[in-house]
């Protein structure tokens, strides 16, 4: 006999039941829901990005920095980023004492370029700063009516384009020195993280700074060379000076107007090649306050400057500009300037790193004797002969690196007391991350209020770690509903039984 049990029981199936297959629908139509709106919610915005413009106006030259940074993340570190630069045509806003409009015109064109750099809609909400340096403190120092004209000019050039023009002003030594090593660490991501910082070394044309932070300085002894910074939740008393006149333009006239006093027709220069030979201008040599009180009496109009290339004569001549001789602190660099011991990595740009790259000397792990010694060869090595192996490169340039590796050499050790053992821990670096080292991005930075004093609350979940969670939490839900509903589910018929 074969009985078919479905003709006995005649089960119903409850997925025909209209109320459970709408719960189920609501369930999976919540869950799919939940997931979409969480990960879109969450999907990183299309990037927006606000500038800031800033002009270094320094002694030999002015450049232009344009920065960026997303619109929604002005507190986090690391994020800003120099995106142009532009070199400015002509010699540094200083040298315009007798016309002062063209100092203004010289700007120009690099202002045009940031007005095609940065999206229209964004012009009247990007800070536009301009800070001069060492060339305007002296020209300040020397004609500050002359000084006040020049940025009178510069002001109403910057006026006219569309940005939001914040002022141009000059910088002090702190400043300047403060300044480039905010840029340095902020760019290396040293002070968000509250990492050990790297030392800022700056060389100009007119001035030249040394920062770092020491133990052993608290900033009571000699206060004047102290800046404190609180960043992101950390204090820094850093050690901070600027040399103005030790920009290497300003020491080679210095260590050239050491030399005429002994002989005021002809210098016989050890800091130049053989066979260098030019005639220079005794009024243009002597046209500068670091130099003004040596100028010798009756001196003729012209002086020749012939070169002989040798180097430990040039590094007399270059420790001629330093002086030694008192110290009332516990320790000093040179001039009777206080420094703490130095401490910890040091980043050396600009004029460090153009002069240093150039003599293929910028690598501090080859032991500083064989740099000394490198650098004798370049010095004795004829003019002529250095010319022919440099054909593209500037012949003012080209003729100064042999002084200009003897000045850093002995800025670096007998200057600041670096030693063979601490010279590794100098690094000659352009840039950090694709942006140049220098005060502007420190600058740009303070003045933006863009690291903020204490750390700021980050979400406890990184945004992908946050995204994931919900979706695996929206599964676990979807399968748990799905069991849950287990005793609704249709039973398979069973065979029809033989007996
Ligand atoms: N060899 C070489 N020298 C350069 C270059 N650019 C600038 N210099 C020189 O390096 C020195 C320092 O240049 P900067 O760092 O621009 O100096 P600055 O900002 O004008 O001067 P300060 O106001 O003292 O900071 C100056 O003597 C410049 O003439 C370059 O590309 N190559
Ligand atoms: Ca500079």
């Amino acid at each position: 006999i074969i009985l078919q049990r479905g003709n006995l029981m005649k089960e119903k199936n409850p997925w025909h039941k209209p109320v459970t297959i709408i719960i189920t629908v609501i369930g999976v139509i919540a869950i799919v829901a939940l997931v979409t709106v969480a990960v879109l919610q969450n999907r990183p915005l299309p990037q927006k990005y606000k500038y800031g413009i800033v002009l270094d106006a320094g002694s030999s030259h002015t450049a232009l920095y344009i920065y960026e940074w997303p619109a929604e993340k002005d507190n986090n570190t690391g994020r800003v980023e120099q995106t142009h630069s532009c070199k400015v045509k002509g010699p540094g806003i200083s040298s315009y004492a007798s016309a002062p409009l063209k100092a203004g015109e010289s700007l120009r064109a690099c202002m045009q370029e940031a007005e095609q750099r940065v999206p229209g809609k964004r012009y009247h909400e990007t800070p536009l700063y301009l800070g001069a340096t060492a060339g305007m403190r002296l020209l300040n120092m020397e004609n500050s009516s002359a000084s006040e004209k020049v940025f009178q000019a510069v002001e109403e050039a910057l006026q006219k384009f569309p940005f939001s023009y914040q002022g141009a002003r000059i910088l002090s030594g702190q400043e300047e020195g403060a300044f480039g090593w905010v840029t340095v660490n902020y760019l290396d991501d040293r002070l968000e993280q509250g990492l050990e910082t790297t030392g800022a070394l700056d060389l100009g044309g007119a001035s030249t700074q040394i920062s770092f932070v020491s133990d052993n300085y608290d900033g009571s002894e000699s206060p004047s060379n102290s800046v404190t910074f609180r960043l992101y939740g950390n204090d820094y008393n850093l050690y901070t000076h600027s040399f103005l006149c030790y920009g290497k333009d300003q020491v080679l006239r210095m260590a050239l107007a050491h030399q005429t006093q002994t002989g005021p027709e002809s210098i016989l220069d050890p800091c130049f090649h053989p066979g260098y030979n030019a005639t220079k201008n005794y009024s243009i040599l002597y046209d500068s306050p670091c130099v003004s009180d040596r100028k010798p009496q009756r001196a003729p109009v012209n002086f020749t400057h012939v070169g002989n290339g040798n180097f430990k004569q040039c590094q007399n001549v270059v420790k001629s500009v330093f002086n030694f001789t008192h110290c009332n602190y516990t320790h000093c660099s040179f001039n009777g300037i206080f420094q703490p011991l130095l401490q910890g990595p040091f980043g050396a740009f600009s004029a460090y790193y153009f002069v240093m790259n150039f003599l293929n000397l910028s690598d501090t792990s080859i032991p500083l004797e064989t740099v000394k010694e490198k650098l004798a060869r370049y010095c004795a090595t004829p003019w002529n002969q250095i010319i022919q192996q440099h054909p593209d490169i500037k012949l003012k340039y080209l003729a100064e690196y042999c002084f200009s590796g003897t000045y850093i050499l002995t800025l670096l050790t007998e200057g600041y007391n670096f030693t063979s053992d601490s010279y590794p821990n100098i690094k000659f670096i352009k840039k950090i991350k694709g942006s140049d080292a220098g005060w502007t991005l420190g600058y740009m930075l303070n003045l933006t209020n863009m690291i903020p004093a204490e750390a700021p609350d980050s979400p406890p979940l990184p945004h992908a770690g946050y995204v994931s969670i919900v979706t695996i939490m929206a599964l676990l839900l979807l399968i748990l509903f799905v069991v849950s509903l287990r005793p609704l589910w249709p039973r398979c018929s069973k065979q029809p039984q033989i007996i």
